[in-house]
Formats: structure tokens, C-alpha cells, sequence
């Protein structure tokens, strides 16, 4: 550990962890039945997980009641108000989006109890975890959390990050999951020096390559990539080696390397060529 890393490592705190929670065919159970319980059912539903909502029919949200009729496999309503401890039974996470500020506290306390992770929409305080705001795209996920301080800032800040975006990189990061099965299908095995190679490989080639080139990959380029890389001495084949297009930010890569006045200096150039020209041909 040198300097920089001990005194970062004494200021650590203050924040919460980020993680990207599993809750594949997990037990849910969402209390409350409005705007917000919306919003969670459709996060949870994401996670492939199971779903038991409980509200009244005449608090259910449009869309609440749209989740409810249409994903039947996964979601499990009943139309009553909260009843006690039972309704706990079985669940891995305890959701409540509540108007009700006292049932919400007494679910988190008995939640508690029960060592079942609780997060009560209305009573940050008590919560075990945060909901933050979400972009998402394919395997893409970016939650941006303000821990507490500032939801509404958190949606703003969304939108800032949105704008930064090409829309495509959850496609190119779905091809870079295939790529990567493959790989290791060809050098299957967990750590070793094999496991170092294959990630330096994998690496080296996320680095040199432009994300949307990996939207153009299918199965048949994917085996060429191997073929002509990973099985010859582990060389990382550039895009065009396998027919891909080479793309205009090529050229504009090409532009930003180069000193900053040369490229304004083209333009007058090609700009005071046409005008010499049409000067000319005005004279005439
Ligand atoms: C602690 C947390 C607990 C949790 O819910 O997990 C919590 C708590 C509370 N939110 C309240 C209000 C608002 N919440 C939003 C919006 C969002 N709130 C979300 C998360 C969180 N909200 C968690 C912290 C996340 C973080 O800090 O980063 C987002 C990001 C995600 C989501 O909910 O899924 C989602 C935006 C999603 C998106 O746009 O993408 C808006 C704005 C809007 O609706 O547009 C307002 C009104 C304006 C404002 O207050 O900012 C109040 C009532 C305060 C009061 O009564 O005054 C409480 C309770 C309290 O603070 O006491
Ligand atoms: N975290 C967040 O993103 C935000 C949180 N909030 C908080 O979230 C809570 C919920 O907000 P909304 O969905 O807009 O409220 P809402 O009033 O639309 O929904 C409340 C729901 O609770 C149900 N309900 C009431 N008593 C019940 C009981 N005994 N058993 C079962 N269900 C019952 C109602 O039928 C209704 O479906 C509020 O406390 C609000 O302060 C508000 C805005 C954003």
C-alpha cells in the first residue's frame, strides 16, 4: 500500500454498497398497490423473480393492474389489506409502498425479525437497501443513487447519462457474452495461467476495439475472431481483419490525434479553394 492508497483506505465510509442483487425465482412481496409499487413490480419482474402483491383493488395503479393481468406467471395478487407476520411466510424481500406510515414501520419491523431484507419506500431510514434510477439496455444496467440525499437528482442525472450514450452498448455487450462462452469453451477451466491468458485476451481486445464493432459480430465471426486470434499465438485481430466497415469515428480518431489546428486549417483550405473558384469562374 503506498500513500495515496492509506489514506483513502482510512477516509472509506459513508456510502452503501452497489451490487447487483440475484433474485432469480426469489419470493417477493410487494405491500401497497399505487404509483410506486408500480415502479417496483416492474424492477422485480426484471430480475426474473416471483411476485406477491398485496392492496385493496381500488388502490391499484393502471399500471399495477396492467403487471397484475398480464404477467400472471410471475405475479400473485390478493385484493385484501395487509393481514400480519403470515403474510411474510416464504418471502426473500419484503417491498412496501405504503400511504400508511405506521403499517409500513410495523412490516419493516417484523421483516426485521425475520432477518428478510426490507425496503419501505416511505422510511429511508429503516430501509436495508435503496432503489436508485435505472438505465437499462440488454445485460446494461446503471443505477444512479444519491443514498437518500436526492431521488429527484438521481432521475436528472439519468437523463445527463442517457445523453452520453449510443444506445448500443448492451447489444455490443451481449456479443461480448457469446464471445466470451466461446472462448471458454475453447479453453474451459477456472484461474491458472489459462484463465490469466483468457482474460489479458479478452481485455486487450475490449480495449482496442470500438464498442459498436462488436454489434457486428455473429457465430460465423466469432469463430473467425478465434480462429485468426485467440488460436494464433493469442493475437488480437483488428475489426477490418474480418471484413467489418471500416467506420467514419476511424477518421475522426484519426483528426483528434493529430495537432488541433490542422483540421480548421483543411476547412479554410477546401473553403477558400471553392470560393477562389467560383471567383474565377465569375470573372469569366
Ligand atoms: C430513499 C429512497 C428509498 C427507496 O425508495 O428505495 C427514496 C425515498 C423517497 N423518495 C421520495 C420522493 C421522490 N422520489 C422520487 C423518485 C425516485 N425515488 C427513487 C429512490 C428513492 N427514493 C430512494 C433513494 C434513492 C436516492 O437517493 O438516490 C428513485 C431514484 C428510484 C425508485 O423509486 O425506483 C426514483 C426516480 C427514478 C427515476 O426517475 O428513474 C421523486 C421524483 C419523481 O417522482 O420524479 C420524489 C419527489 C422529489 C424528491 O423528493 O426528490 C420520498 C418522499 C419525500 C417527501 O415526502 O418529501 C421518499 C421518502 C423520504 O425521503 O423520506
Ligand atoms: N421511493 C420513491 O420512489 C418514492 C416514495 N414515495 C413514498 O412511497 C409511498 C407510496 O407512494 P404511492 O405509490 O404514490 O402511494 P399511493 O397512495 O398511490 O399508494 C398506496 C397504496 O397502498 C395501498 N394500501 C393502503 N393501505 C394498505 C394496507 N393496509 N394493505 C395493503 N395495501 C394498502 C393502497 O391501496 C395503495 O395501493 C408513499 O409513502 C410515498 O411517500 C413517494 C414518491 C417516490
Amino acid at each position: 500500500m503506498d500513500a495515496d492508497d492509506t489514506s483513502r483506505a482510512e477516509r472509506l465510509g459513508g456510502g452503501s454498497l452497489l451490487v447487483a442483487w440475484q433474485l432469480n425465482d426469489k419470493n417477493v412481496l410487494v405491500v401497497g398497490g399505487g404509483e410506486v409499487a408500480s415502479q417496483r413490480i416492474e424492477s422485480i419482474l426484471t430480475a426474473d423473480s416471483y411476485i406477491t402483491v398485496i392492496a385493496p383493488e381500488a388502490g391499484l395503479h393502471p399500471r399495477t393492474k396492467r403487471f397484475i393481468d398480464l404477467r400472471a406467471d410471475r405475479i400473485s395478487y390478493h385484493n385484501r389489506p395487509f393481514k400480519g407476520p403470515q403474510d411474510l411466510d416464504g418471502k426473500d424481500m419484503v417491498l412496501t409502498a405504503l400511504d400508511d406510515n405506521f403499517l409500513s414501520r410495523h412490516i419493516v419491523e417484523m421483516s426485521r425479525e425475520r432477518r428478510i431484507p426490507v425496503n419501505a419506500a416511505d422510511i429511508p431510514d429503516l430501509c436495508d437497501f435503496y432503489f436508485g434510477a435505472q438505465i437499462r439496455d440488454g445485460p446494461l444496467q446503471i443505477m444512479i443513487s444519491t443514498n437518500g440525499n436526492g431521488p429527484r437528482m438521481a432521475s436528472l442525472i439519468k437523463t445527463r447519462l442517457q445523453k452520453g450514450l449510443s444506445g448500443r452498448e448492451g447489444e455490443a455487450i451481449t456479443k461480448v457474452g457469446q464471445l466470451r462462452s466461446k472462448l471458454k469453451e475453447r479453453a474451459p477451466g477456472v484461474g491458472g495461467t489459462l484463465g490469466r491468458e483468457r482474460m489479458k485476451w479478452m481485455s486487450t481486445l475490449c480495449n482496442s476495439w470500438e464498442m459498436e464493432d462488436f454489434t457486428h459480430l455473429d457465430d460465423t465471426l466469432m469463430d473467425k475472431l478465434l480462429d485468426e486470434g485467440w488460436n494464433k499465438d493469442k493475437r488480437v485481430p483488428k475489426p477490418q481483419e474480418l471484413g467489418l466497415p471500416i467506420r467514419f469515428y476511424y477518421l475522426s480518431a484519426l483528426f483528434s490525434a493529430t495537432p488541433m489546428p490542422i483540421f480548421p486549417t483543411i476547412l479554410a483550405f477546401v473553403a477558400g479553394a471553392l470560393a477562389a473558384t467560383s471567383f474565377i469562374s465569375y470573372k469569366r
